[in-house]
C-alpha cells in the first residue's frame, strides 16, 4: 500500500537579498504510513513549516519528491489538495465578521460540494467540534480554543485521508488543549494520517505513534512516543540557591540522582530519573533549611539532546 506521506531528499533554499541562499531544508528523508499520527518536534526555525508548506502544496521544494497517498506535490497538486486537510496554528484563513456556519460554507463551495451534502457536511463538522450552538455567531467573539476547532472543521471539509496540524494547540488554555487532543484523537480513530507540528514534548508523547526532530533543516531522527515519554514522564529537575557544600556531597550519593551541576547564573542543578528520587532530593535540600527551590521537567532541547547524545547520531550536514 502506497505511504500516506512520503518524502525524499527534501531540500527548500531561500533566497535572501545580499545574501547567500538559505537552506531552510537541508535534505529531508520521511515516510508516514497510513493511519499513523506523526509529530514533528524542533526549535524555532528548525524547517517544520517549511515542510508542512511543502507537503501543503503552497511552497515547492528546490529538490526531492514528497507524495501524499501517492500524489506528488508539484505535478499532481489539485489531487493532494482534495486528500489533505492543513490547519495552521493562529488567526490565519478564519473571516472574523462572518459566522462559524458562513465560514465553513464557504470553505465547502471551494471544494465544490453541492447544496444539500453541503449543509449535511458542515452541520455534521460543526456538531464534531463542539461548535453547533454558536454556530450562527460571528467568529471575532470566539476564544483561542473555539477558533481552533472551527479550523479544524475547516480542515475536514473536504474529509481528507491527511491531516497537518501546524502547532494547533498554541496559545489555548490547558482546557482548550486537553480538548482539542481528544479530537486529534478522535480522527485517528477514523483512521486519518496526521502530520502535526508542536513544541510540547508531552502533548507529542500523548498524541503520536511516533515523533521526529527537526534541527537545523536535517532529520535528527525519528523514535516512538514510549522512549520520547519515558524521559519526558520521568526525568525532572530541581534547582536551588544557597546549598551547602555537604548537602550537595549527600545529593550527589542519592539514588536515582542523574546529575548534581551548577548553572550559570550561580544556582544549583540536580537531575533526577523519577520522581521519587525528586521527592527525596527536595525533602534533602528543605532540611538544610534551603528555601529557593524549583522543580520542572526538562526542556524540549534537554531532551533532544539527551535522544541524540544516547544514540551517538551526528545531527548536521
Ligand atoms: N520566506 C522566507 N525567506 C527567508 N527565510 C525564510 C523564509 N521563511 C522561513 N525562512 C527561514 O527558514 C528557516 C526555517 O523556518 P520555518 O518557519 O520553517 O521554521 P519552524 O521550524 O517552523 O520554526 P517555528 O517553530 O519558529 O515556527 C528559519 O531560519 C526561517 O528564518
Amino acid at each position: 500500500m502506497t505511504a500516506a506521506i512520503d518524502i525524499r531528499g527534501v531540500t527548500r533554499s531561500y533566497v535572501v537579498k545580499g545574501k547567500p541562499d538559505f537552506m531552510a531544508l537541508k535534505g529531508i528523508d520521511l515516510t508516514i504510513p497510513r493511519g499513523e499520527v506523526h509529530a514533528l518536534l524542533g526549535p524555532n526555525g528548525a524547517g517544520k513549516t517549511t515542510l508542512c508548506r511543502i507537503l501543503s502544496t503552497v511552497l515547492l521544494p528546490t529538490s526531492g519528491t514528497v507524495t501524499v497517498l501517492g500524489h506528488e506535490v508539484v505535478r499532481d497538486a489539485e489531487k493532494v489538495k482534495q486528500c489533505l486537510g492543513v490547519v495552521f496554528g493562529g488567526d490565519r484563513g478564519l473571516y472574523n465578521r462572518l459566522s462559524a456556519r458562513q465560514n465553513l460554507n464557504f470553505w465547502a463551495s471551494l471544494y465544490g460540494l453541492r447544496r444539500g451534502e453541503r449543509r449535511r457536511r458542515v452541520d455534521e463538522l460543526l456538531d464534531r467540534m463542539g461548535l453547533a450552538q454558536r454556530a450562527d455567531e460571528r467568529v471575532q467573539g470566539f476564544s483561542r480554543g473555539m477558533k481552533q476547532r472551527l479550523h479544524l472543521a475547516r480542515g475536514l471539509v473536504s474529509d481528507p485521508g491527511v491531516l497537518i496540524l501546524d502547532e494547533p494547540t498554541v496559545g489555548m488554555d490547558p482546557v482548550a488543549a486537553r480538548d482539542f487532543r481528544d479530537l486529534v484523537r478522535e480522527l485517528r480513530a477514523d483512521g486519518r494520517t496526521i502530520l502535526m507540528t508542536t513544541h510540547d514534548m508531552a502533548e507529542a508523547a500523548e498524541l503520536s505513534d511516533r515523533v521526529s526532530f527537526i534541527d537545523d533543516g536535517n532529520l535528527a531522527l525519528t523514535e516512538s512516543p514510549t522512549t520520547v515519554g519515558n524521559i519526558v514522564s520521568t526525568r525532572e529537575r530541581v534547582d536551588a540557591r544557597g546549598v551547602p557544600q555537604e548537602v550537595r556531597d549527600r545529593l550527589t550519593g542519592l539514588a536515582g540522582v542523574a546529575a548534581v551541576s551548577e548553572t550559570e547564573a550561580g544556582v544549583l542543578r540536580v537531575e533526577t530519573e523519577h520522581s521519587e528520587a525528586t521527592r527525596q532530593v527536595l525533602m534533602t535540600i528543605v532540611a538544610a533549611g534551603v528555601t529557593d527551590v524549583s522543580r520542572s521537567r526538562p526542556s524540549l532541547e534537554e531532551v533532544y539532546l539527551h535522544l541524540i547524545g544516547r544514540r551517538g547520531m551526528a545531527v548536521g550536514g
